[in-house]
């Protein structure tokens, strides 16, 4: 027996939110928190989902009539918890590939109100290509361009059927840059100035902030979850206790989306940049040069990471002694946050799997780490070990990516294959892999072989890790 209206029968509310992505971490959070608010805070509102691309889940959702459970595993008021709720908020979803005039007709309801998104870090973007006739636009931007001037259209400007856009995406100024790829489009296809005036005056873009550690679908357990629920589904989903949305916008957002009137931890602010810098850098940035020394170690997951004497300790000496120290914020709020990751990296009860979070690696290391390692050169005057030991381990982890089955950037795998295939061992055959590595500004948006000592640092640890393995090298910054 599949999980359905028919066996879990469900309120549907007006579809007062579109929501770009399907994925695991918008079910596991926004949906969560829409379904919770309402029902604590009568928010009344359905969400319709649209998939991105082309290929995706909403088929395997319609299926389930919208419906999935939701495990949320961790501590929750001291205690270890292991909830589980079928999320009921998603109305249905919608694929603008296959059928682009219901997706068009979503333009056209009247109490539609809110725009959420995650289309992850490569969603966000304005591509020329797109044209106005395409059905859809290849772009997440360019289609709801094509969207909101079919709004515009349909209610002749009419100020409030703007929108109110929350954007989850983990770029900096996700709000901000939305609104200006969606002004860029409008450009493009020479719409008229109402339309942008509208898009400016009536539509609201904040920045947001996530925070929930999502693994997502449980691979490892799914029998004995199916066992447990006494029904099938495609579409479980497991993430932590622990949840934090801070939304930068005007005031009315927060009347009008009643998140922290239901006791979730959503910060309405005015100012989001010292929570967005704290959680990449120390989160994020943790999670990020972690994940190839620990991969390189032997290590599956996160918490046997942390867990792990020797990496644990490289982990806890990177967070406190190189990444901390380059923050601006108050030093025992930074050392709270940080411990506070510490204990939910080790979750008992969540497996986070170090090779899903090494997707996009490098693009990972520009945003998350490589500000700490600047920083902390900046600051002190030196090279910070942790940090570029963890760089030298993400070349040496490249070079059996197949192994690993790592997804990244195709000219970046390109780039290493070369490389690799070149080495013969030599010290000067290093300095060529680490030269050019460091020199690929489309990764890094400048020429780290400007920073003084890198290379030369770069290349002693991935000599090491060549020479003895990993779990002999990592002594050498422990
Ligand atoms: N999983 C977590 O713990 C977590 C927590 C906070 C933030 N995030 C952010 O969420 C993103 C990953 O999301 P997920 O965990 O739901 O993964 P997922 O693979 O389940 O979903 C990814 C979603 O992004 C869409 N997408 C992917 N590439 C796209 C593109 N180029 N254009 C438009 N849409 C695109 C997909 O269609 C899908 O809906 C990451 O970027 C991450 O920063 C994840
Ligand atoms: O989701 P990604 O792949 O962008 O990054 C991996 C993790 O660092 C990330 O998912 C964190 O768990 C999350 O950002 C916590 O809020």
């Amino acid at each position: 027996m599949k999980l359905s209206k028919e066996i879990h029968k469900y309120n549907k509310y007006p579809e007062r939110v579109l929501q770009f992505g399907e994925g695991n971490f918008l079910r596991a959070f926004s949906d969560w928190m829409i379904d919770l608010m309402n029902k604590k805070a009568g928010f009344g509102s359905s969400v319709v989902v649209v998939q991105p691309l082309e290929q995706g889940l909403v088929d395997m959702l319609n299926d389930q009539d919208g419906l999935y459970t939701l495990y949320l595993n961790g501590i929750k008021d001291g205690e270890a918890v292991r909830e589980k709720m079928v999320v009921e908020a998603i109305s249905r979803g919608i694929n603008p590939y296959r059928d682009y005039e219901q997706y068009k007709e979503i333009a056209s309801n009247p109490e539609l109100r809110f725009v959420i998104s995650n289309t992850t870090e490569a969603g966000i973007v304005f591509d020329e290509k797109d044209r106005f006739e395409d059905k859809p636009q290849k772009s997440f931007p360019g289609k709801v361009t094509a969207l909101l001037y079919e709004r515009y259209k349909e209610f002749d400007g009419a100020k409030e059927k703007g929108l109110i856009f929350i954007p989850c995406e983990l770029i900096d100024k996700n709000g901000e840059n939305l609104k200006k790829a969606i002004l860029q489009y409008a450009a493009l296809w020479k719409l008229e100035d109402a339309f942008i005036r509208w898009i400016e005056e009536s539509n609201t873009f904040c920045n947001s902030l996530v925070d929930r550690i999502v693994p997502g679908f449980p691979k490892d357990s799914i029998e004995e979850i199916t066992k447990e629920l006494g029904y099938e589904d495609k579409l479980v989903v497991e993430g932590e206790q622990f949840h934090l949305w801070v939304i930068e916008g005007p005031d009315f957002v927060a009347e009008e989306f009643p998140a922290d009137k239901t006791g979730l931890n959503v910060l309405f602010v005015k100012d989001l940049a010292p929570y967005r810098t704290r959680k990449v850098r120390i989160l994020n940035g943790a999670h990020t040069s972690m994940v190839p020394v620990a991969l390189l170690y032997g290590l599956e997951t996160v918490r046997e990471a942390v867990e792990d004497k020797l990496v644990g300790k490289f982990v806890r000496e990177t967070i406190f002694d190189e990444i901390v120290p380059t923050l601006d914020l108050p030093k025992e709020e930074l050392d709270y946050f940080a411990n506070a990751v510490l204990d939910r990296f080790k979750n008992p009860f969540i497996k986070h799997f170090l090779t899903s979070i090494a997707l996009n690696s490098h693009s990972k290391f520009e945003t998350r780490v490589l500000p700490s390692l600047l920083m902390y050169k900046d600051r002190k005057g030196e090279l910070s070990k942790k940090i570029v030991f963890s760089l030298a381990s993400l070349i040496k982890l490249y070079e059996n990516k197949a192994n690993l089955e790592l997804k990244d950037d195709q000219e970046i795998l390109e780039m290493y294959e070369r490389l690799w295939a070149a080495h013969d061992g030599t010290e000067d055959s290093i300095g060529k892999i680490v030269e050019t590595v460091l020199a690929q500004e489309k990764i890094w948006k400048m020429n780290l072989n400007a920073v003084a000592g890198l290379k030369e640092q770069v290349c002693v640890y991935l000599k090491k890790i060549e020479q003895v393995g990993m779990v002999e090298a990592i002594k050498e910054v422990n």
